[in-house]
């Protein structure tokens, strides 16, 4: 995302009246600030000394009463304190930056293109970054006149560094911003007077650092900095990077019993790795009438489901998002998902921290968090500015211990519920079949799988995560795969390698045609994983899955086999064989010792057979004799040598004989023998003999005519009324869902409490009262939204541009 052009039109000159009252505004502005008293509890905006323009801003979003965090941190931001703020998720706090940043560069006059840039604000992802700039435009369109633009990527470095040169407060992400930090002579940060980072904690992370401690080199020291997330932390060394004078630490849920809004209720179902699908989608179709927001670990995973479920329709709206979908794209599905009344969104992390979308009624973490503030960053998509909310967490039995001990240290209230078995649905046998019918979907669960393992390898806390207790085998059998892609990583994978190189050869034989359909892939991150065999009994139906996703999936197989050179992944050389010459003219039956290469002598029992004969291995082609056909066969294609050992095929290029019928002596004849010329010319003439026939076989074929249309006419209205006994039935369905269905009350049917379901207390003994949908905040929105034209929705980028060219400057 591109900067918007500042001032792309020239601006009327302003009357001299309004350019006055700025100037007699600052020096009052100036002292009502340093008379603040920082403790004193102010409520309302209206009760703290704002600019004109801001106080109409927040006037025309609605906002009046101020929540804790801004209560604390507006009045020592306002006189230049540098702050570390931690509030709970939804709990205002870019408001707690935006109204400082807006004021104290109006005060200072940081106005125009010649005072360079004031402010800049960091945030971790694009989507953020994108919703900070709106809010920004949103209570700064009230007549502010600064330059304000996005600095995120997916605009040509030119069109951003122009506008870079103008801006007074730029909205960016670490690494484009430092781009042209290091590109752009024009990027003027001289006089920046504000630095916020919001996310803080996850922007001074491993992920981040570098980029943010060479930020901060170009930056000047003296200015003010701003730290804001919901998992603020205070490490001292933070702190001594980023060069901060005497921060005051404002926490305002430190002493608060916990960590998550109070709003939020917060569960957690031991559902073992190959129920999650099911569980996932037990939850779904039971909870249509609801917005859902589902965490998955990787965007491989996100797409898999997203694809398998959208073909199963689950009777809700299915969105998915992951970062590396295009922005465009990115952009369309927040709105989408923001705007949606029932809905069900499938992302990755990069939606977890910070985006405000309005009314969700659940947060499913489907894949455990890496850890408790990811945990608390999910789960704070939901249950915002003291609307209501549920959280609901997956967990391995392998993870709950480890993690219910980083949660509770976290104050983070959370209990466990049972997935009711009568509502757990099995859709195993679903995938699978839909998988055997779409290779690119297997390919994808293949992915997803190895993505999803690879994301357990990675993990930090192995005391959470420990690969070796999840059962892998049965997730990939979850996924419809008909067995585990063999990952490169895992220590078992090598020793597994280890014994096929020493197993007996026919053994290996065996074992390396039955990976050969499966082999894997190369992920992302350089991981090479592969398909192994399915233990145990190979069913027939294994085998032809198998078969059918040869072909599709033998591109992939090259490119990862192109970097392999230790022939394991090669499908169908485990042995660790060469492929020679040797192997090029495998055949089915090989001429015995001593045939020549012309004319094969095979014997009469391999004759019977699809006997073969061969030609010099000289280069490209050779020639092949089948008993029983004609012509010699050319072999100048794999196509063609692969003929050689389907039987069935074969038989096809043979003579076909001839049928005979016997008599009652057992004597053959042809089916259709000439009659005795006497004996026909005895029964009449030739012509008379004609037409008798055609007459009688066309009474023949009417009266079959007659029962044809007939029998068709039973069967249309057989399949008539089994349609409509379907869709009888698919009605009283739907009565009865509906009747369960909503929201909370349907969930209530799907998750029954712990106690419920180790009997201690009645199915619904325990059960939260129905939650009602807290949808106050977000039809106020909309409604405000309409009835303001300058507040309307932005649609896509170019709006946003637009838009934003018209505001602050
Ligand atoms: N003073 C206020 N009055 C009314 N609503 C407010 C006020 N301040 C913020 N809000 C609303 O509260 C919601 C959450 O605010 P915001 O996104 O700033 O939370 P946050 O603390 O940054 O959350 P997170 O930690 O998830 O990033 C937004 O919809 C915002 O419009």
């Amino acid at each position: 995302m591109a900067p918007f052009p500042t001032r792309a039109k020239p601006k009327p000159q302003r009357p001299n009246n309004k350019r006055k009252r700025e100037d007699i505004d600052i020096p009052a502005l100036q002292s009502a600030v340093t008379a603040l008293t920082p403790g004193e509890s102010y409520t309302t905006f209206s009760s703290l000394p704002l600019s004109e323009p801001t106080r109409e801003g927040l006037k025309a979003a609605h906002f009046s009463t101020l929540t804790d965090i801004q209560a604390k941190a507006l009045p020592l931001a306002f006189q230049g304190r540098d702050i570390l703020g931690a509030a709970k998720t939804g709990s205002g706090k870019t408001l707690a930056f935006l109204v400082p940043v807006l004021e104290n560069l109006y005060r200072a006059q940081c106005i125009g293109s010649d005072a360079g840039l004031g402010a800049m604000i960091i945030s971790p992802t694009r989507e953020l970054a994108i919703q900070i700039f709106e809010v920004l435009r949103t209570i700064g369109r009230k007549g502010h006149l600064f330059a304000a633009g996005l600095v995120i990527g997916g605009k040509s470095l030119k069109e951003e560094r122009d506008a870079l040169a103008r801006m007074n407060i730029v909205v960016c992400t670490p690494g484009r911003i430092l781009q042209h930090l290091s590109q752009t002579a024009a990027f003027n940060v001289e006089n920046l007077q504000m630095l916020v980072l919001d996310e803080a904690d996850r922007i001074l992370d491993m992920g981040f650092s570098r980029d943010l401690d060479a930020i901060i080199e170009y930056l000047p020291p003296d200015r003010q900095t701003l730290l804001f997330s919901a998992t603020q932390t205070k490490k001292v060394g933070d702190l001594a990077r980023l060069s901060l004078r005497d921060p005051e630490y404002i926490s305002v849920h430190e002493a608060a019993a916990s960590a998550t809004p109070k709003t939020l209720i917060q569960n957690y179902v031991i559902t073992p790795l190959p129920e999650k699908l099911d569980t996932l989608w037990s939850f779904i179709t039971s909870t249509k009438k609801a917005k859902i927001l589902v965490f998955l670990s990787s965007g491989k995973q996100v797409r898999f489901i997203f694809e398998v479920f959208r073909h199963m329709q689950p009777g809700i709206p299915l969105l998915h998002l992951h970062g590396r979908q295009k922005q465009t794209a990115r952009l369309d599905i927040t709105d989408r998902f923001r705007r949606a009344k029932d809905s069900c969104l499938f992302a990755t992390d990069v939606v977890a921290r910070g985006l405000d979308f309005p009314a969700v009624d659940w947060v499913v973490q489907v894949d455990c968090p890496e850890d408790a503030e990811t945990y608390i960053h999910r789960v704070g998509r939901t249950a915002r500015y003291e609307r209501e909310g549920r959280a609901v967490l997956f967990l391995d039995p392998s993870e709950e211990e480890g993690m219910l001990r980083r949660l509770e240290h976290k104050k983070v209230p959370i209990e466990r519920i049972n997935v009711r078995g009568k509502k757990q649905v099995k859709i195993g046998k679903q995938v699978q079949g839909m998988l055997f019918g779409d290779p690119q979907l297997k390919y994808l669960g293949q992915k997803a799988f190895s993505s999803y393992t690879r994301s357990l390898h990675v993990q930090r806390d192995k005391e959470v995560f420990d690969l070796q207790k999840y059962d892998l085998e049965g997730y990939a059998s979850s996924l419809g795969l008909p067995g585990a892609p063999r990952i490169k990583f895992l220590k078992a994978d090598a020793e597994e390698v280890k014994r096929l190189k020493n197993a007996p050869r026919k053994r290996k034989g065996e074992e390396s045609e039955e990976s050969e359909a499966s082999a894997g892939e190369e992920d992302e991150d350089g991981v090479v994983a592969k398909v192994e065999k399915k233990n145990g009994v190979r069913t027939k139906y294994d085998r032809m899955f198998e078969r059918k996703n040869q072909d599709v999936l033998a591109e992939h197989y090259g490119k990862m086999v192109k970097d392999e050179d230790d022939g394991d992944v090669n499908a169908g050389r485990l042995d660790g064989e060469q492929v020679g010459d040797e192997d090029l003219f495998d055949v089915k039956r090989r001429i015995p010792a001593g045939g020549d290469s012309s004319g094969a002598e095979v014997s009469d029992e391999e004759e019977e057979d699809v006997a073969v004969a061969v030609a010099a291995p000289n280069g490209t082609s050779r020639t092949v004799h089948l008993a029983g056909a004609k012509d010699p066969l050319i072999i100048d294609s794999k196509r063609r040598e692969k003929l050689l050992k389907s039987k069935k095929k074969l038989l096809k290029l043979k003579d076909k004989g001839s049928r005979v019928v016997f008599d009652d002596e057992g004597l053959p004849h042809q089916v259709y023998e000439l009659e005795d010329d006497d004996a026909f010319r005895a029964r009449g003439a030739a012509e008379d003999q004609r037409r008798a026939f055609v007459d009688a076989e066309a009474g023949r074929v009417a009266e079959e005519d007659i029962k044809d249309k007939a029998l068709a006419r039973e069967k249309k209205r057989e399949k008539r009324e089994k349609r409509k006994a379907r869709e009888r039935a698919a009605e009283d369905v739907e009565e009865g869902g509906e009747a369960e269905a909503g929201g909370e009350d349907a969930m209530a049917n799907f998750l029954a409490d712990a106690q419920a379901a180790d009997g201690s207390g009645s199915e619904d003994d325990g059960e939260e009262p129905p939650q009602k949908k807290a949808k106050k905040w977000f039809e106020k929105d909309v409604k405000r939204d309409e009835s303001d034209d300058e507040g309307r929705e932005i649609g896509t980028f170019d709006e946003l541009e637009a838009e934003a060219a018209k505001l602050l400057g």
